[in-house]
């Protein structure tokens, strides 16, 4: 089994609906974001798959995100932008896109430098 990290970043504003503190109020962060995958057969080149290619997915998903405010954006006008939906969110998105030989692990959004929420699929 082999296993691909990448590492991408990005910037926006949130409020955190039904939270009892100041992360109710609009605020903002700079996420940094760790994209997992999986996979047993290598291609040609002896890549699970490009490190390019996976990092372009992930920016596309981050590109949509960044410098936004996240909560008047689908599906975060829905739901909460917590660390924890936001690594959600970009865990289905990214996973659309991999080749069929390559399987989504996790998605980890650090909101500081001390926290960080982790999606490990269903
Ligand atoms: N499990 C989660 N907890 C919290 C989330 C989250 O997404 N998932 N988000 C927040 C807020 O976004 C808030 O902005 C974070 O503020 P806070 O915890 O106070 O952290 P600070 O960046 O201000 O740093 P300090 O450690 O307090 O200095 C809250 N919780
Ligand atoms: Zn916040």
């Amino acid at each position: 089994m082999y296993e691909l990290t990448v590492l991408g970043k990005f910037a926006a504003a949130h409020s955190l609906r039904n939270f009892k503190g100041k992360c109710e109020d609009l605020h903002g962060h700079n996420w940094k974001i760790e994209v997992v995958v999986t996979g047993t057969e290598l291609d040609k080149a002896d890549l699970l798959m490009d490190f390019g290619d996976l990092k372009a997915l992930m920016n596309q998903a981050l590109d949509r995100l960044d410098h936004k405010y996240l909560n008047e954006l689908p599906p975060f006008d829905q739901l909460n932008p917590s660390s924890e939906q936001i690594a959600k969110h970009l865990f289905s998105t990214i996973a659309q896109g991999l080749p069929s030989q390559v399987t989504m692990k996790s998605v980890s959004a650090w909101e500081s430098d001390n926290a960080k929420a982790t999606y490990l699929g269903e």
